[in-house]
């Protein structure tokens, strides 16, 4: 952290869950993990524009739910929003931030250059695989390369999670919670591979009836495989595009593709996606890595970036300069973060 900089709040606003907390640089002093089941939908705010007037609900509800547990909003903010955000998005969050009378500075970066730096990686492809979808990027320099150049496809945890409950509701007769759906999804996850590890024999519901795997774990399987059949040469193409733009980044002459997100927790995904990407040119050069803070590597790597001293200097959106002269000056953060200040 640069000198005599206080760690901003990151809030990190993702399709299931916003993520919003307090870092210090050894460790997280408190982090908050937002449930959209008791807040508006977050994601679909920053995924589309179409509710664009919702975005000081958001904001307030966060605000609201960090009072309840004894914290206020710090002077200093980051926002994460996914790369795809636009101009109009990042206008708006910049009002209801600025506006708010508590922010005086704030920072907005893509999820992509996030979840990079907070696994460790100043340049690389990231693969994202969350609740509301997969998405791909480049990310140079700690920065998403271009917006253009960044890639969504539809495999996505809530989808897979929303099939399942349907599965759980057609063998059992009754409807099951999403809570229970996401926990049988995750106890059958696996793609096919050497290394699929045993099935557990039976999942037990909130009700106590047992469902043996052979009911509900190879359907599954069947879902998850489906799901990412109808997608995977989408994850290629835009692999290969981030790829003409991320030079090879380690000594050996490699690029790293970083699988990330929740959904990158699925056994054997990395394989499966080593296979896919087997049918590119620069395959042999690929070296394909899951990291295994998953989900809260786009907070991590958030945190990092506020905390350099580029922040201060070049970044943040101060609300003096906003009060002067609009939201003109608002945008995604996508330039190259000189390694000096990392
Ligand atoms: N072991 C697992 N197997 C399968 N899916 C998993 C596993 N662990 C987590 N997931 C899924 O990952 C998803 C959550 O991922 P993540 O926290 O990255 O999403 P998000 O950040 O809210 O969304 P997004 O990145 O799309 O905005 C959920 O759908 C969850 O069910």
């Amino acid at each position: 952290m640069a000198a005599g900089l206080e760690a901003p709040w990151v809030v990190e606003l993702s399709s299931q869950t916003t993520r919003c907390g307090f870092a210090h640089a050894s460790h997280i002093d408190c982090m908050q993990e937002v449930a959209t089941c008791s807040l508006p939908s977050h994601g679909s705010l920053v995924h589309s524009d179409r509710t664009l007037g919702s975005t000081d609900r958001v904001l307030d509800d966060i605000a609201a739910t960090l009072e309840r547990s004894g914290h206020e909003w710090q002077p200093r903010l980051t926002v994460v929003v996914p790369a795809r955000c636009s101009q109009r998005m990042l206008r708006a969050i910049s009002h209801v931030v600025l506006e708010s009378g508590s922010v005086d500075k704030l920072l907005v970066l893509p999820s992509a250059a996030c979840h990079a730096v907070g696994a460790g990686f100043q340049s690389c492809v990231v693969v994202d695989a969350g609740a509301g979808g997969t998405d791909v990027a480049g990310v140079l320099g700690s920065a998403v390369v271009a917006k253009d150049s960044t890639l969504h496809a539809d495999f996505a945890g809530q989808q897979l999670t929303a099939r399942v409950a349907l599965l759980l509701k057609e063998i059992t007769g009754s409807p099951v919670s999403d809570a229970t759906a996401a926990e049988c999804k995750h106890a059958f996850a696996c793609f096919d591979g050497p290394h699929r590890p045993l099935e557990p024999d039976f999942f037990t519901l909130p009700d106590g009836a047992v469902l043996s795997s052979s009911d509900i774990g190879s359907r599954v399987q069947e879902e998850i495989g489906g799901a990412w059949t109808s997608v995977h040469k989408q994850v290629v193409s835009g692999v290969s595009s981030a790829l003409a733009r991320v030079p090879a980044s380690d000594s050996s002459d490699r690029t790293t593709v970083l699988l990330t997100g929740g959904q990158s927790r699925i056994p054997n995904m990395p394989l499966r996606l080593a296979a896919d990407l087997a049918s590119l040119e620069d395959a042999g050069h690929l070296h394909i890595r899951r990291s295994a803070t998953a989900e809260r590597n786009g907070f991590l790597g958030a945190f990092f970036l506020s905390a350099t001293s580029m922040y201060e200097k070049k970044l943040a959106m101060s609300k003096d300069l906003f009060e002067e002269e609009g939201d003109r000056h608002v945008r995604l953060f996508t330039g190259s973060v000189p390694e000096a200040f990392l």
